[in-house]
């Protein structure tokens, strides 16, 4: 492998922090212990000696999943994660069979991940791994569904029968070139399972639903949770049913890495490389031909129509030995290369949204599937004429336009909007219009802008006015009582956040907090003068901080292993939502919620059904009174709020409470992918607090000057990084 050629570019202090976090990521094989990592990496080399291949380079899970998360934990790969933002909406008629849809789209999966990482995240990965699960029956392919109604008609489609499980899995090599190309080399596979489930009562079907638990997975259910209570039997790879063939894949990195078919100068060669029992198809995306892509991404209307067999021609059933996939150029040249790379990945692209499809032509359709990924940085340039790309149009303009888009979201929140369309979906806009007192025109121009933002869909009928039902966006973080509900936060985006930004010109100028010029009110102490100085507020504040961290608290509550603790105290824990997603993840621990007496006397509201005495409160201020004793020390999305000064402050504080052994689990988001969620949460927490994010080795300084080490961080998948210090 060409390592030299993706360290040559990188600065060495990139390299540095790279390798880092490769190797401050996960490391543990069955059992994730902080202590025993080590033996447990010895076994995994041991039991697969192409895991330990991979040891050194930059391997990217472009996956949200938390089971894919865990299933290459637990075989010992050190990876990062980073979820890919290609839209699950190929369209499924013009595939043959449901397993070539699944690899097409985990292919396009990885490949939006491959491409993007170099421009958002400023690194080259060496190998990227997507892949998507899907349940097929009776000749239908089922995804995730989008609401209960949707995990009803799945379930009961699935109930008495045998159905198959297909996962599709890309493996994307980068290779870095010397002259700032990345040339990409694919191997795709799938793997089937058969599952047989038994047959299931109405009552079973809406207790399972209400569980809550088929909402995010294939065909509506987990057969690694409750869902295995319906499933009779199973034939196949376990693993494959809860994401990941896990075997399949770690035979498909033998035939890469110790058969040869590592090597980008290498011909492609017909034949197909199988396992028993298995369905192996490693397929190769050969070099693209600068004629057929390039009339797909720029030419007219028919030719944008995909035809997956025609996209398979882009590809070379192969014995281990692999061409590049595709070259592009990272700066804003133009060669004959760039070009046609990038015309071939928008030709893999063009499978879109079926809604979009209908009413696009094939440029728009270029368009927009590449309006998130890097193609605009790579092409900012201009035609022969002197016209500005519509890529780039059309990424400056989303960037103009984002605040609008912000608010018609919190506008159609506060005014019920989605709540209303859960209990009365195929309401039309004058219906909705007199449900939310709101007049016709006006929500008409709302319910088409949450449309066009994917957070709602309308269904045209013959010579009749749309009607809406929520999207899955919508439904699953935008009602009032989901699960995941972002209402709360939401709430304070729009009340707080969205005054203060408007003074952000201000809070730059100055480096001060904005609260005076935005509320009038001068604070010396925002939480205490502000944010918890009147009721509504302080409400707000709680419901906003509640919200979030229930969405985040499952993740970082299992980043690390850490049962080994018994005690564990929330600083700042506001409602006590973190503490209670980590007793739920740990029958062994009891947590203490340490916040000030305004919250604390606030807290119980937020829990009505509360029978986990485990987690108890406690109120009083962490930078004046004692700290309550425990093993572990929680700080979720409090240090941010804080400059450097005061978290020293804070942190002797916890160190004085702490024995050796005793840990820091500090949970924020990490600056270091320079993503815009984490950059642009420093800019809020600037203009909010004076706080700011910090990047991983800030917060690992902060931590060592106060007697903390053996620091490690796992990026979640979720809005929080998870970032650990013992106590030495
Ligand atoms: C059938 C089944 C699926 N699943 C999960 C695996 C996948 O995470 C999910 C299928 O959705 P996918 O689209 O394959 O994956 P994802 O959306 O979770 O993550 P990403 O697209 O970012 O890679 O269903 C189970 O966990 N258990 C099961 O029994």
């Amino acid at each position: 492998m060409r390592r030299h050629h993706v360290t040559s570019r990188r600065s060495s202090q990139s390299q540095a922090a790279d390798s880092d976090r490769v190797s401050l990521l996960i490391s543990a094989v069955a059992k994730r212990t902080l202590q025993g990592s080590l033996e447990d990496e010895k076994a995994a080399m041991v039991l697969n000696p192409v895991i330990s291949k991979l040891a050194g380079k930059l391997v990217v899970l472009a996956s949200a999943s938390p089971r894919r998360l865990e299933i290459l934990r637990n075989a010992g790969l050190r990876f990062e994660v980073v979820p890919s933002w290609f839209k699950e909406t190929l369209d499924k008629s013009l595939f043959k069979a449901p397993h070539e849809y699944a690899m097409e789209t985990a292919k396009q999966k990885a490949l939006e991940v491959a491409r993007r990482m170099p421009f958002k995240h400023l690194k080259t990965p060496d190998i990227v791994i997507g892949a998507d699960t899907i349940v097929a029956v009776d000749g239908m392919i089922l995804e995730k569904p989008v609401d209960k109604h949707d995990a009803y008609r799945m379930l009961s489609s699935l109930s008495g029968k045998s159905h198959s499980v297909f996962t599709g899995v890309a493996i994307v090599l980068c290779h870095e070139k010397e002259n700032d190309e990345v040339d990409y080399q694919l191997f795709d596979f799938y793997e089937e399972t058969k599952v047989k489930f038994a047959d299931l009562s109405e009552n079973m079907l809406w207790e399972y639903i209400n569980s809550g638990e088929p909402m995010d997975k294939a065909g509506g259910y987990g057969i690694q949770a409750l869902g295995g209570m319906l499933v009779e039997y199973v034939h196949g790879d376990f693993l494959n049913v809860v994401g990941f063939p896990l075997n399949h894949f770690c035979k498909q990195l033998d035939l890469i890495y110790n058969h040869g078919a590592f090597s980008s100068e290498q011909e492609t060669s017909p034949g197909s490389a199988s396992h028993n029992g298995t369905h192996a198809s490693p397929t190769i995306l050969t070099q693209s031909s600068p004629n057929a892509p390039a009339q797909s991404s720029h030419s007219n209307g028919s030719s944008a129509k995909h035809n997956p067999s025609a996209s398979q021609t882009h590809h070379t059933q192969s014995s281990p030995s692999a061409s590049p996939v595709h070259k592009v150029k990272k700066n804003d040249g133009e060669s004959e290369v760039g070009e046609s790379s990038w015309t071939l990945v928008n030709s893999l692209s063009k499978h879109t949204d079926d809604r979009q499809a209908e009413v696009i032509d094939s440029e728009n359709a270029a368009l927009l599937m590449t309006s998130r990924g890097p193609a605009m940085e790579l092409n900012v340039t201009e035609h022969e004429g002197g016209e500005p790309r519509k890529e780039d149009l059309q990424r400056i303009t989303e960037l103009m336009d984002g605040f609008k888009a912000s608010k018609a979201l919190f506008t159609a929140s506060k005014m019920c909007v989605f709540d209303l369309l859960q209990s009365r979906p195929g309401l039309n806009a004058a219906q909705v219009a007199e449900e939310i007192k709101a007049s016709v025109k006006g929500t008409e121009c709302l319910l088409e802008a949450c449309v066009s933002l994917g957070l709602l869909r309308s269904k045209e009928r013959k010579c009749q006015k749309p009607v809406y039902e929520n999207a899955g966006l919508a439904s699953r973080f935008l009602l009032s009582d989901a699960p995941f509900s972002l209402q709360g936060y939401i709430q304070h985006c729009d009340k707080t956040v969205w005054p203060l930004f408007s003074h952000l010109e201000d809070a730059v100028r100055e480096g001060s907090n904005q609260h005076e010029k935005a509320f009038g009110k001068k604070s010396k102490d925002v939480f205490q003068d502000t944010f918890y100085n009147s009721l509504d507020v302080k409400l707000r504040f709680m419901n906003a901080m509640h919200s979030i961290a229930k969405v985040t608290g499952k993740a970082v509550a299992t980043a690390f292993d850490l049962s080994s603790f018994k005690t564990a105290c929330d600083l700042g824990g506001c409602t006590g939502a973190m503490a209670y997603e980590f007793t739920k993840s740990y029958p062994g621990l009891s947590v203490t919620v340490f916040d000030l007496p305004a919250v604390v006397e606030m807290s119980e509201h937020f829990h009505p059904l509360r029978t986990d005495n485990r987690v108890s409160f406690v109120a009083g201020d962490f930078f004046k009174d004692d700290l309550p004793k425990a093993d572990l020390y929680i700080l979720a999305r409090i240090l941010h709020d804080w400059p450097d000064e005061k978290v020293h402050v804070l942190l002797s504080k916890v160190a004085d409470a702490c024995t050796p052994g005793c840990a820091v689990l500090i949970a924020e988001t990490m600056l270091d992918g320079r993503t815009p969620y984490s950059a642009l949460q420093s800019l809020n927490m600037l203009a909010q607090t004076e706080g700011t994010e910090r990047t991983e080795s800030q917060y690992a300084d902060l931590l060592s000057k106060h007697g903390f080490g053996n620091t490690r961080v796992v990026h979640t998948t979720n809005f929080l990084d998870a970032f650990i210090g013992i106590k030495l």
